[in-house]
C-alpha cells in the first residue's frame, strides 16, 4: 500500500529576504498594540506610546544646592583674607540645607566650610561670593511643558525620576506583547523525571517564554497539542484571539506528522516555509488575523536559533525599539569548520584568552544538543556560499557572555572525568568571578591544543605501551623543546561497566567478542580508547570482532548513560562514571589520569587557584566519595627535561 504523506519541498530563501518580505507584510496588515495607562514607578523596561510632557518645572523653586547660608552677594563683595566681611544673622544671612527654598531676598548660597562662625552668632567671610552661587534655579532639571520622552521610547531608571520630578504619575505606554506559546508534537510531555522511552521533555516554550520576558513581551504557554491538524488549527484559532503573536513550536518540516505549515496556511497566509540558515531551516513566516505566526523548528538549538534571529525582530517592530546588537569580537578560530554552501550557518563557540589571544573553539553542533548553548560564550555566523573555514583564521564572534566572563575562563582540552565539574564547581565556590571552561577532546586532542596554544592545560592519560608508563614519555615526544610541566592527578580504576545483575555474564575482554553482546566505544585519541586497544591487543583479540566497536561517544558518562538505557551492554570506562550510573563495574586496569600545562602558565591566577583545589581537603572528601580515585601525588608537579 502507497503511505501518502503531506511532503512539500521546502523554499530556501535568505534570512535577509525572509525578514524583508515578512515584516513588510506585517507592516501591511497593520497590527499595532494597544495603550495602557500605568503609573510611573512601574513603567520601567515599558515603551512609550505618546510623548510625555513635564506637569511642572523641577526644581519648582529656587533652592539651596548646599548646607550654609543665604544671602545677597553684594554683601560679600570685597572680602578677602585680609579685609572680611562681618555678617549678621537675619539681618544679612540665613541659615539653610541643601534642598531649602532661597528667601525672596537672595540670590546666593556660601557653603558651611567657607563661613567663619563668631562667637556672638555673627559670621565672618574672606572671599565673596557671585550672585546665583549654589542655587538650583527653578526649571534647571526641566521646565513645565519640555518634553521628557518622545514617543516610542524604553523608559529606563533615570526616566522614571525625570517623569516623577515632572509633575508626571502615569505614563501611557504600549501594551506588553502577548506571545502565545504551541508546543506540539504526540511524543512531547510536561516537565517530569521520570520520562518514559519515547517521550520527550517539554522544555522550549520555557526558553521561549524567558526569551520573550528578556525582550518585553509577556508569554501564554498553551496546553502540548497532538500531531492532528485539526487540533492544531483550533490551538491557533484560539492563540489568535488571544494574542498578538504565536510560536507554533515543532512540526515545522516537511514529515508525515508535520501540520504546522498546512494548519497555519489554512487559517491564514504562510509567506515563507524554509529559509537558508542552519540551523533553522524549516521555519515557517505566516499571518492568521494579522497575528504573527512563527513555525519555530522543534530542534532547541533550532528554536534559539530562530527566537534570536528573526522572532526578535518581528517583537523588535511590533514594540517599535530597536534590541541592541551583540557585542563583536575578533578571535582566532582553533580548528576548520566545515559548512555547506546552501545555508548561512551559525555555530555555537566557545572562548577563552590563551597567551593574550582570543582563541574561539566550535561546540558541538547537534540541534538537539541544548547544553551547547549553556557552554557557549559566542555565536559564528558563517556566510551563504562558503564551504568552510580554515583553522587559524581571524573570525568575529557575536558575544554572548561578558567579555570580563570569557578573560577570567581557565581553559581546559583533553581527556574528561567527572571530576573536572567538581573542580569548576569548587572554583566558583571559591571565587564567582572565575570560570572553568573544559573541552572533552580526549587525551591527544589536548595534547595538540597545548601545541597550538589554545588551551591553559590538557587532561591526559596517555599509556606508553612499550614502557606502561603514563603520559610524560608522550610531552617528551610532543613538546621536544621543553617547556611543559606534568601535573601529577590521580590513579584511577579503568574498567567494564554493566548494568547491575550483569545479565549476559560479562567477566573480561574476551566476553565482549561473544554473539549478542553490544560495546559501546570512545572517540579515537582518546586515552581510553587507546588503553582499550593496548589490552585487546595483549589479550590477541581482534577490534572487528567486537560488535559496536565503531560507535562512539566522547565521555565516560556518556558511555555508561548507554549502558544504562540499556542500548549497550558493557564499555569501557571509570569507576565513578559507572558508580554515578549505578552500574556495575568489572575493574582492569589503573591509570594515571595527569595535567600537562605549560611552564609559562604556572604562575597565573587561575591555574593557582587549579592547582591549589588540587590538593584542597575539600576535592578529597568528594573524590572519595566519587570512589575508584587514589590520590598519592596529587598537585605533584614535575618540570620535564628537554630530550
Ligand atoms: N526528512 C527530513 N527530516 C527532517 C528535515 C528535513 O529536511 N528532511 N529537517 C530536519 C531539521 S533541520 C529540523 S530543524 C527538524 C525540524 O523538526 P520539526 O520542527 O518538524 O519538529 P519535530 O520533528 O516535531 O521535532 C524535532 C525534535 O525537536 C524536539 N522537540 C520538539 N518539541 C520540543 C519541545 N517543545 N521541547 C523540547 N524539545 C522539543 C524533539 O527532540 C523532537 O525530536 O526536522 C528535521 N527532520
Ligand atoms: O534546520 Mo535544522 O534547525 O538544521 O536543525
Amino acid at each position: 500500500m502507497e503511505v501518502k504523506t503531506n511532503y512539500k519541498y521546502l523554499e530556501n530563501i535568505s534570512l535577509e529576504e525572509a525578514l524583508e518580505k515578512y515584516i513588510r507584510k506585517i507592516n501591511e496588515s497593520g497590527l499595532i498594540l494597544g495603550k495602557e495607562e500605568i503609573p510611573v514607578e512601574e513603567s520601567y523596561g515599558r515603551i512609550t506610546c505618546e510623548g510625555v510632557f513635564a506637569n511642572i518645572s523641577s526644581p519648582h523653586y529656587s533652592a539651596s544646592a548646599m548646607d550654609g547660608i543665604s544671602l545677597m552677594a553684594n554683601k560679600t563683595f570685597g572680602a578677602t583674607p585680609t579685609t572680611p566681611v562681618i555678617l549678621k544673622e537675619i539681618d544679612d544671612f540665613v541659615w539653610l540645607d541643601t534642598g531649602d527654598p532661597l528667601p525672596s531676598n537672595c540670590d546666593a548660597v556660601v557653603m558651611v566650610e567657607d563661613v567663619i562662625k563668631l562667637k556672638d552668632g555673627s559670621i565672618q567671610l574672606i572671599s565673596s561670593a557671585t550672585p546665583w552661587q549654589h542655587i538650583r534655579q527653578i526649571g534647571e532639571d526641566i521646565c513645565a511643558g519640555e518634553m521628557i520622552l518622545p514617543s516610542n521610547s524604553k523608559i529606563e531608571a533615570a526616566s522614571i525620576g525625570a517623569m516623577l520630578a515632572g509633575g508626571v504619575l502615569k505614563v501611557k505606554v504600549w501594551e506588553k506583547p502577548i506571545i502565545g506559546l504551541i508546543p506540539t508534537g504526540d511524543e512531547i510531555v510536561a516537565p517530569k523525571d521520570n520520562p518514559k522511552e519515547g517521550e520527550i521533555i517539554e522544555f522550549n516554550s520555557s526558553i521561549f517564554s524567558a526569551m520573550i520576558r528578556g525582550w518585553g513581551g509577556k508569554s501564554i504557554t498553551y496546553k502540548i497539542i497532538g500531531d492532528k491538524l485539526e487540533l492544531i488549527k483550533e490551538g491557533l484559532a484560539k492563540a489568535a484571539q488571544e494574542c498578538h503573536m504565536i510560536v507554533l513550536n515543532a512540526g515545522s518540516s516537511a514529515g508525515r506528522d508535520d501540520y504546522s505549515a498546512k494548519a497555519i496556511g489554512d487559517l491564514g497566509e504562510v509567506i515563507a516555509h524554509g529559509i537558508s540558515i542552519k540551523p533553522g531551516k524549516p521555519t515557517i513566516l505566516g499571518v492568521i488575523n494579522k497575528k504573527p505566526v512563527i513555525g519555530v523548528p522543534g530542534y532547541p538549538v533550532s528554536g534559539i536559533i530562530v527566537m534570536e534571529k528573526l522572532f526578535k525582530r518581528v517583537l523588535q517592530t511590533m514594540q517599535k525599539v530597536e534590541f541592541p546588537p551583540n557585542q563583536e569580537k575578533q578571535a582566532i578560530l582553533s580548528r576548520p569548520i566545515m559548512s555547506t554552501l546552501k545555508y548561512k550557518e551559525f555555530v555555537r563557540m566557545k572562548l577563552g584568552v590563551v597567551d593574550e589571544k582570543l582563541v574561539a573553539t566550535p561546540l558541538n553542533r547537534g540541534a538537539g544538543v541544548v547544553t551547547s548553548f549553556v557552554k557557549a560564550d559566542g555565536i559564528l555566523e558563517i556566510p551563504l556560499n562558503l564551504e568552510g573555514i580554515e583553522a587559524g583564521s581571524k573570525i568575529t564572534v557575536q558575544l554572548l557572555k561578558d567579555e570580563s566572563v570569557i578573560k577570567n575562563t581557565l581553559v581546559a582540552i583533553g581527556s574528561h572525568d567527572p571530576l573536572l565539574d567538581t573542580i569548576y564547581d569548587l572554583m566558583r565556590k571559591k571565587d564567582y568571578k572565575k570560570h572553568l571552561s573544559s573541552a572533552h577532546v580526549g587525551s591527544m586532542g589536548g595534547i595538540m591544543a597545548i601545541k597550538r596554544g589554545e588551551a591553559h592545560l590538557a587532561a591526559v592519560h596517555l599509556l606508553d605501551e612499550r614502557s606502561g608508563v603514563y603520559n610524560s614519555s608522550f610531552i617528551k615526544k610532543y613538546f621536544p623543546k621543553g617547556g611543559i610541566t606534568l601535573v601529577k592527578g590521580v590513579k584511577r580504576l579503568q574498567g567494564l561497566m554493566t548494568v547491575k545483575g550483569n545479565p549476559k555474564g560479562i567477566k573480561n575482554l574476551q566476553d565482549m567478542t561473544r554473539d549478542g553482546v553490544v560495546y559501546v566505544n570512545r572517540q579515537k585519541g582518546s586515552g581510553t580508547r587507546i588503553l582499550l586497544d593496548y589490552l585487546l591487543a595483549c589479550d590477541g583479540i581482534k577490534t572487528d570482532s567486537i560488535y559496536g566497536y565503531e560507535r562512539e561517544e566522547f565521555t565516560h558518562m556518556a558511555v555508561a548513560a548507554q549502558i544504562a538505557s540499556g542500548s549497550a551492554d558493557t564499555g569501557l570506562g571509570i569507576f565513578s562514571a559507572a558508580n554515578i550510573y549505578n552500574l556495575n563495574f568489572i575493574p582492569l586496569y589503573e591509570e594515571e589520569y595527569d595535567f600537562i600545562i605549560p611552564e609559562r602558565f604556572l604562575e597565573l591566577e587561575d591555574v593557582q587557584n587549579f592547582l591549589e583545589i588540587l590538593t584542597s581537603k575539600e576535592f578529597e572528601k568528594i573524590l572519595k566519595t566519587m570512589g575508584g580515585y587514589k590520590l598519592e601525588q596529587i598537585g605533584q608537579i614535575h618540570r620535564m627535561d628537554v630530550n
